[in-house]
């Protein structure tokens, strides 16, 4: 059976704020909070729908949207596909058309308010943003420099993947990493292939492919659990066990894997299009992926270099 089509929109506003609003008790889904928009008519595209519907419910004028994820999901009675596009540009002041109530929410307090089941990935996807930094192992005055490096570019999630630093160095870095992270929004995800990740302090622990194919459960006391994957079995395996987010490569050659095999954009979009969870595309990215990467379905773009070379 064809899902039915839905045009979905994260509209977030210039301070960072996103507006949901509370679905008419007699509706499927009634009386649970969602993010406005509405079903796809024949012969429009998911785009006019999503500004027709943003006229008609809040009287909102889209000026611009992105893809940002999108989900599908069966309810007993009804198998949906929620299309969802970033909306930040937009003019006119909301207005409740329909008589619904409306909020601001901060991105981080969306999780306070009940939304329909498929909505979970769409509230990690409105927090994340479309640049993933890997940090990478290397002697640590230029660590401490290319983290700066990293956080200076604006770059607000990062992932410590040092695999080979002696324990008590990665140890000494992270707890002079995590304040800076904190100081400028950033967040901070610690790579499983650490010696003893727990030990450290910061916002999440980023699975090796390897790790997380061992886990039946998502580890529960960490904030934000990330994953690489590069197979659908590993994906899949991601998603059951409630992983937050993941990275999916390699998408385009690399200079540091030259003959590798790749994803290229077509496949990674396949795949990402099999789950309901954010991906970032990993291999030979630069800042403009980021375009490339939101058209294939993902949430954005990770990577080594493209954030400590000069632009
Ligand atoms: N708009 C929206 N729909 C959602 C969300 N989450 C979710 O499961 N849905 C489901 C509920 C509905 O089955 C379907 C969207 O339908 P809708 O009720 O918004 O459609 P519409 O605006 O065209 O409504 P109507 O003209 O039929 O009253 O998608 C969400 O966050 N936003
Ligand atoms: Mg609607």
């Amino acid at each position: 059976m064809n899902p039915l089509q839905v045009a979905v929109g994260v509209v977030k506003s210039a301070d960072g704020k996103i507006l949901i609003s509370l679905r008419d008790q007699s509706s499927h889904q009634g009386g649970l909070w969602e993010f406005p928009g509405g079903k796809i008519e024949q012969q429009e595209t998911a785009e006019q729908a999503l500004i027709r519907e943003l006229k008609e419910e809040l009287n909102l004028n889209v000026k611009a949207a992105t893809p940002l994820i999108t989900v599908k999901h069966q309810y007993t009675d009804l198998l949906v596909q929620l299309n969802v596009f970033l909306v930040e540009d937009f003019s006119g002041e909301v207005e409740s058309c329909e008589g619904q109530a409306f909020l601001w929410v901060e991105p981080d307090a969306l999780r306070q308010y009940a939304f329909p089941k498929v909505n979970q990935p769409i509230i990690t996807a409105a927090r994340l943003p479309d640049r993933y930094a890997i940090l990478e192992d290397t002697d640590e005055p230029l660590l401490r420099i290319n983290l700066q490096k990293i956080l200076d570019r604006g770059v607000k999630l990062i992932q410590a993947r040092l695999k080979t630093l002696p324990p008590e160095a990665v140890k000494k870095f992270v707890e002079q990493a995590y304040p800076l992270c904190k100081q400028k929004g950033a967040l901070l995800l610690i790579n499983s292939a650490v010696k003893s990740p727990d030990d450290l302090e910061a916002d999440g622990i980023h699975l090796t492919s390897r790790d997380l194919m061992f886990l039946d459960k998502r580890p529960g006391h960490r904030r934000w659990v990330a994953a690489s994957c590069h197979t659908l079995q590993e994906l899949r395996h991601a998603q059951k066990i409630g992983v937050d987010f993941i990275v999916l490569g390699p998408v385009l050659p690399t200079q540091t894997h030259p003959g590798a095999e790749v994803l290229g954009w077509k496949r990674f979009a396949e795949l990402v299009s099999r789950i309901n969870l954010p991906v970032y595309a990993l291999g030979g990215m630069s800042e403009s992926s980021v375009i490339a990467a939101r058209s294939a379905g993902g949430q954005g773009i990770s990577a080594i270099r493209a954030f400590i070379e000069s632009e």
